[in-house]
């Protein structure tokens, strides 16, 4: 059943800029209370104020904690903790921090490679990972992840930002198996070129076949995109592909129940006992 938004807690990691500013607009404009998860503290307070003017009764909260995700697994840790003591548990994760770097494969550093790896995945893993106990416990939850379609198609100078963005399916569906007897669930979006701060960053070292691959399809506008992220995230659908794995995913759902029932029996027996 969709998630009500309404005095939901939503928390948006890169949520100061691009298309994380314009998801957080979008929830609060359906009345969630937001937490906005990025570096820079400047960037921060501004879109808070650009945020606030939405809002659609005097209740709405936002509040602005200045972390690394892709850092220190404590400190994002510590981050949700105080986002959990100010607005309650987040009902809803949005994880949208990431960047893109292009360039030919024997041209990109490798610390770009161990870069795009640390922000793009270990920074959806971490803040992930600091959500989804209280999540499971209460039976609630949504996380959603940011690929890109250099997510689902490993693009010309996308060698390290395409792979990034490829683990970031791996995890989103493992763990979408693991938690979907617990009614919490797992989106991943791969939203095409938009026009964003990060975009025009990006396009000022793009190699010259990645901008004409990338010229084919137009340029979205990160109001529309935000806009389909949430749609998706709260009333979850299935696309394609997953259709087809269907009587695949299926059997192994059930596997999954039939541990977690047979496994809650037992604690009860042993509390009991
Ligand atoms: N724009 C596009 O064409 C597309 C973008 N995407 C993906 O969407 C997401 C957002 O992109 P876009 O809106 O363009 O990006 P922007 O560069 O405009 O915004 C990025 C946001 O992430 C934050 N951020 C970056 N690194 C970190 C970090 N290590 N820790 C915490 N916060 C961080 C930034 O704040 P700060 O720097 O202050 O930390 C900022 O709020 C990215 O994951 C991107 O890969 C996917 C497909 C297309
Ligand atoms: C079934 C899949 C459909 C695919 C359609 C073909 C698309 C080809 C052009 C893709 C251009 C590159 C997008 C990367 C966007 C991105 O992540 C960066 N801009 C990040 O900032």
């Amino acid at each position: 059943k969709p998630l009500a938004l309404p005095g939901a807690h939503v928390v948006v990691t890169g949520g100061s800029s691009g298309i994380g500013k314009c998801i957080a607009i979008e929830c609060y404009k359906q009345g969630a209370f937001i937490t906005l998860v990025a570096r820079n503290e400047d960037k921060l307070l501004q879109a808070k104020k650009e945020i606030e003017m939405h809002s659609i009764n005097d209740k709405q909260v936002v509040l602005c904690i200045s972390v690394d995700v892709s850092q220190d697994y404590n400190q994002v840790e510590n981050v949700i903790k105080q986002a959990q003591e100010k607005l309650g548990p987040v009902d809803m994760l949005v994880n949208c921090a990431g960047m893109a770097m292009s360039g030919k494969f024997e041209d990109l550093e490798v610390s770009t490679f161990e870069r795009l790896m640390s922000i793009n995945y270990l920074g959806s893993v971490y803040p992930s990972r600091a959500v989804i106990t209280t999540m499971k416990e209460r039976r609630v939850g949504r996380i959603v992840f940011v690929s890109s379609q250099a997510g689902q198609l490993g693009l010309f100078g996308f060698t390290a930002y395409s792979a990034s963005k490829f683990a970031i399916r791996g995890l989103a569906e493992a763990l979408q198996m693991e938690v979907k007897p617990y009614n919490v669930y797992i989106t991943v979006a791969y939203p095409p070129d938009t026009d964003t701060p990060g975009f025009a960053e990006e396009n000022r070292t793009k190699p010259l076949e990645t901008r004409l691959i990338s010229e084919t399809t137009s340029v979205c506008k990160p109001e529309q995109v935000a806009k389909q992220i949430v749609k998706d995230a709260i009333v979850v659908t299935m696309g394609l592909f997953r259709t087809i794995a269907l009587f695949y995913l299926g059997s192994f759902d059930s596997i999954v129940r039939r541990c977690m029932m047979q496994r809650e029996k037992s604690e009860i027996a042993d509390k009991t006992a």
